[in-house]
């Protein structure tokens, strides 16, 4: 089955919410090809039409024949034409290039008040009819239209004896629209020239936010009647659609009128959720690869590296966790409420107390006071008479130099997502190490990096981290970003250091722009 190529002829909304704009993520939503004529440019917003500019219908025709000499079109949606005109254009291309479905939606007045149709031009719809399979009238329209179809305009018909009139007059299917009748339900009745009946049913939707309704039902409709060639399936898929677009639109806080439904909700809902700390993880892929080819892992895998280079790594490892020690401390006090990153006071996700309370300050602080252990252990048991004294190296520095600026970001969630690749980091290379055979040189070491303990520490940090980062505004999540993608680097600079060339300085080359960071 194809991608239905679905052409919407319309006006503009440059707010996104009626009109051509709002047809093509109707078709869009339905799983449509959009593509779009502009009959007319609509300086409009959520509070109304304030004018309005028809381009010249020499121009209107280039665009359509733009469009119908290079691209088979397998429906049309026929929405604002403004002027009779326009309306002879359309009808003139129609007749020679009539897809196989046509939908018109015969806009006459927006929902505004504002005219968006020519008094003279309503007469000309006829003919435009006539070449159509479906109009879509709402109440005031279909009332205009019954009154051309001759309806005597003392005595107004019913709606449903309207639409059959209209349906018989210019052999064409109407779907009489529900929405500005009152009632618990919003129907509306799909009418055949024959005058069969068959009602749509919807709950009515308690909102102001109707903008583009219309628009956006029609242009649906047409989609799904191309694919699946039949009009009751389609306005029947189309109806609750746009009922969740409806129960979806004040959620979307576009504008402070009458704003538009939320095209995307019924999409969104079967969207799988992608943690950000996935996204994170996923933009690191290529460093998580190089750290785990680097040389230093491969000979602490194979028991090949020399054991004076894995003691000045464990020197530097005791400085970093000394350090790093300090910053889960800060972490720990700042999730508890008292003085730490969070406590300078930014606007997000420490505001929110996303990552806070008694639970996530104990996390930070046994996470913390094991780090302290680990330094103390490795200083006194490894490291005793060999390279204890070891200087501070430049690469060690310069990821602690990162860390303190996260740290000094004002921004606990910056500093949270900072000190997670070294979690992370250590986890991942420890379930890629695996286990070390008895007599393994390095046998303690890589037990300590595959402990399920610390994976589970791990996997608790990221949760902490993905709350922090669901309650920041979007300028704090891309500072959490920026700061857990260069700990990133850091860490596989850390891990190249050991085997580094004396005076390539380990790392550099990965980490430019370092002072860029947390602007
Ligand atoms: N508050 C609402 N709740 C549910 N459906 C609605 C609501 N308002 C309009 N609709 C539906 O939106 C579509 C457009 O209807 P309508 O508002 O009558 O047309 P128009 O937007 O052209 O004025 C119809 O399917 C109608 O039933
Ligand atoms: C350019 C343009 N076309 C049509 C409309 C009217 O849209 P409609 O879907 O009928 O919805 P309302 O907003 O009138 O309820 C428009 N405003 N602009």
């Amino acid at each position: 089955m194809t991608v239905p190529r679905v052409l919407a002829v319309a006006g503009t909304d440059p707010t996104g919410g009626a009109g051509l704009q709002a047809d093509l993520k109707a078709i869009a939503a339905h799983d449509g090809y959009g593509m779009g004529v502009v009959t007319a440019l609509v300086a409009q917003n959520t509070h109304g039409v304030r004018s309005v500019h028809v381009p010249d219908v020499a121009f209107l025709r280039e665009q359509l024949d733009a469009v119908s000499d290079d691209v088979v079109i397998d429906a049309v949606k026929i929405g604002m034409l403004g002027t009779a005109d326009v309306v002879r254009t359309v009808t003139d291309w129609l007749r020679e290039h009539r897809p196989p479905v046509v939908v018109v939606d015969p806009v006459m007045v927006a929902t505004s008040g504002d005219r968006l149709l020519d008094e003279d031009a309503a007469a000309a719809m006829g003919t435009l009819f006539a070449l159509a399979d479906l109009v879509t009238p709402n109440r005031a329209e279909l009332a205009v239209l019954a009154e051309l179809a001759g309806a005597p305009s003392r005595a107004p018909l019913s709606s449903l004896d309207a639409a059959r009139l209209v349906a018989s007059t210019w052999d064409v299917l109407v779907l009489a629209k529900g929405g500005h009748d009152e009632g618990p339900t919003a129907d509306d009745v799909l009418v055949s020239p024959s005058g069969s009946v068959r009602r749509f049913t919807a709950p009515r939707v308690t909102t102001t936010n109707t903008h583009g309704t219309g628009c956006s039902l029609s242009s649906a409709i047409a989609t799904l009647a191309a694919r699946h060639g039949d009009w009751e399936l389609a306005v029947g898929v189309a109806k609750p659609w746009l009922t969740a677009a409806l129960q979806g639109a004040d959620g979307l806080q576009v504008g402070s009128g009458n704003g538009p439904i939320d095209h995307g909700a019924v999409i969104r809902a079967a969207l799988p959720v992608v943690p950000t700390t996935d996204v994170w993880w996923d933009d690191v892929g290529s460093l998580l690869r190089s750290t785990i080819e680097c040389g230093f892992l491969v000979g602490l895998r194979d028991g090949t590296l020399d054991a004076d280079v894995f003691a000045g790594y464990l020197a530097q490892d005791v400085h970093y966790l000394r350090a790093y020690e300090r910053h889960l401390a800060g972490l720990a006090a700042s999730a508890a409420g008292g003085r730490g990153p969070a406590a300078a006071g930014t606007a997000g996700a420490a505001a929110a107390g996303a990552g806070r309370g008694p639970a996530a300050a104990a996390f930070w602080a046994a996470a913390s006071e094991g780090c302290a252990a680990e330094a103390r252990d490795l200083h006194h048991r490894r490291l005793a008479g060999t390279h204890a004294d070891d200087p501070v190296h430049p690469t060690c520095a310069e990821y602690l130099a990162h860390l303190q600026r996260a740290a000094d970001s004002g921004s606990a969630a910056v500093l949270a997502a900072a000190v997670l690749p070294c979690f992370r980091v250590y986890a991942r290379v420890g379930a890629q190490i695996g286990t070390a055979p008895d007599g393994h040189p390095f046998a303690d070491w890589i037990a300590a990096y595959g402990d399920a303990g610390f994976a589970a520490s791990s996997a608790e940090a990221t949760r902490l981290v993905e709350e922090m980062a669901a309650a920041a505004t979007p300028a704090e999540r891309g500072r959490m970003a920026r700061a857990f993608r260069r700990s990133t680097e850091w860490e596989l600079a850390f891990f190249e250091m050991p085997l580094a060339v004396p005076g390539a300085g380990a790392g550099a080359g990965v980490i430019a722009a370092e002072a860029s960071l947390l602007r």
